[in-house]
C-alpha cells in the first residue's frame, strides 16, 4: 500500500536537491573521488593482468614493457592531456568565462563581480596547484614531503661519472655535493640526472592534480549553467523573439552554439581527468601515496567551494559559483 511518506520529499533531500539545482553539488558529491580510488586499488589488487605487471616490476631489472596501454607511462593521455593538465584545467574556465550566461548576460555589475570572484577562485586553486607540485620556495611539496620522510635520489649518473677525486680535500668537498644534491633535488632534477627517486613518501602528484582540476571545473560548470542563472537567459531570449530580427537572432544563436560546445569541452576535460585518476589509481603508486595526493586536493576543493557556504567572511571574497 502506498502511503503519502512515500511521496513528500523529506526536507533534508530537498536541500540537497535544491543546492545541485543551484550549482552547489552537496559535499558528499566528493565521494566520488574515494570511491574511484578505491575500486582502481582493488582492481590492482584483484586483477591478474595488473599482478602480473607488479610482479614483473618488481622481479625484473630494467624497464618492463607494461601489459596495458594506460600502464605506460607514455600513453597518449599522459603525455599531451595529464602532463601538461593545468594549461587545459585553464582553457576550459576560460571558456566558461566567454561563454555562460552567468559571465556574458547578466547586468555589467554582476557580471563584474561574478567574474572577479570566479579569477580569485582560480587564482585559488591555480596557488595550491604550483606550490604542490611546481614550486614552494624552491622544491614544491610534494618533493620537500619526499625528502623529509626519508626519500633521496639515487644512482645518479653525473656523479658515477666523474673522475674519483685525488686528494682528501677534493673527496671532502665532492662528499659534500653529493649530499647536498642529495637533500635538494626535486623528482623532476632527479629523473633529469637519470637518478631514482626512491625511500620516502611520493605523494601521487597525478592524484592530486587530476582530483583538483575535475572537481574546480564540475563546480565551476555546474555554477555557471545553474537554474539560478537561467532566468536572466530565459529573459533574454524572449526578448530577442520580440524584437524578430534576423541578426538578433543570428547572433543568439552563435551564443547559444558557444554556451553549448564550451560545456561540452568543460565536461570532456572533467571526465578524462577522471578517467586518468582511475588509471592512475590501477597501475601507479601505493595506496597511501594515492590518497595523500587525494587528501590535498580535496582540502583545496574545501577551502575554496564548501568553507565560503558557512564563513560570510570567506564568502564575501571568494564567492560562489552562479551566485
Ligand atoms: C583577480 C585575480 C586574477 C587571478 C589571475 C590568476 C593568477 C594565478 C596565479 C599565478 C599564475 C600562474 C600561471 C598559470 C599558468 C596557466 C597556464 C598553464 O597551466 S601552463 C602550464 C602547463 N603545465 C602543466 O599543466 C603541467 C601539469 N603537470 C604537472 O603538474 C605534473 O606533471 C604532475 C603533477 C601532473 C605530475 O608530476 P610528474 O612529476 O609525475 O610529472
Ligand atoms: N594515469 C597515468 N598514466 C601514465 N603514467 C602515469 C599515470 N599516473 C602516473 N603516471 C606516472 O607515474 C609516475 C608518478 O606519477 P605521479 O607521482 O605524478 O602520480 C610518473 O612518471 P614520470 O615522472 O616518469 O613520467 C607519471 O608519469
Amino acid at each position: 500500500m502506498a502511503t503519502s511518506s512515500s511521496t513528500t520529499i523529506s526536507p533534508r533531500r530537498h536541500e540537497s536537491v535544491s543546492r545541485w539545482r543551484s550549482g552547489q553539488p552537496p559535499a558528499f558529491a566528493l565521494l566520488v573521488y574515494p570511491i574511484t580510488l578505491l575500486v582502481g586499488s582493488l582492481y590492482s589488487a584483484i586483477s591478474p593482468t595488473a599482478q602480473s605487471q607488479q610482479q614483473s616490476t618488481a622481479t625484473r631489472p630494467g624497464p618492463v614493457v607494461p601489459i596495458n596501454y594506460f600502464a605506460r607511462k607514455d600513453n597518449i593521455f599522459n603525455i599531451y592531456f595529464v602532463k601538461v593538465g593545468w594549461a587545459w584545467t585553464t582553457l576550459a574556465f576560460v571558456s566558461l568565462l566567454f561563454t555562460q550566461q552567468a559571465y556574458t548576460h547578466s547586468p555589467v555589475e554582476l557580471r563584474a563581480k561574478r567574474s572577479i570572484k570566479a579569477l580569485l577562485r582560480y587564482a585559488v586553486v591555480t596557488c595550491a596547484w604550483i606550490l604542490t607540485t611546481q614550486w614552494f620556495f624552491g622544491p614544491a611539496i610534494i618533493d620537500r614531503m619526499f625528502t623529509l620522510s626519508g626519500g633521496r635520489c639515487e644512482n645518479i649518473s653525473i656523479l658515477a661519472d666523474s673522475p674519483s677525486p685525488s686528494s682528501s680535500a677534493a673527496a671532502g668537498t665532492a662528499h659534500k655535493v653529493t649530499e647536498e644534491i642529495k637533500t635538494i633535488f626535486t623528482a623532476v632534477a632527479c629523473k633529469a640526472a637519470a637518478g631514482h627517486w626512491k625511500g620516502g613518501h611520493d605523494v601521487s602528484g597525478h592524484v592530486f592534480m587530476l582530483v583538483l582540476a575535475s572537481a574546480f571545473l564540475a563546480v565551476e560548470a555546474l555554477g555557471a549553467s545553474s537554474e539560478e542563472c537561467k532566468p536572466l537567459a530565459d529573459g533574454a531570449k524572449e526578448k530577442q523573439h520580440n524584437i524578430n530580427t534576423m541578426d538578433h537572432s543570428a547572433v543568439a544563436d552563435i551564443d547559444d552554439r558557444f554556451k553549448v560546445w564550451s560545456l561540452r569541452f568543460v565536461w570532456g576535460v572533467a571526465l578524462l581527468s577522471w578517467w586518468m585518476l582511475l588509471m592512475t589509481a590501477i597501475w601507479f603508486h601505493t595506496w597511501l601515496e594515492k590518497l595523500s595526493g587525494l587528501l590535498i586536493a580535496i582540502s583545496v576543493i574545501y577551502i575554496t567551494y564548501y568553507l565560503p557556504r558557512t564563513l560570510t567572511s570567506w564568502r564575501y571574497v571568494i564567492g560562489i559559483p552562479g551566485i
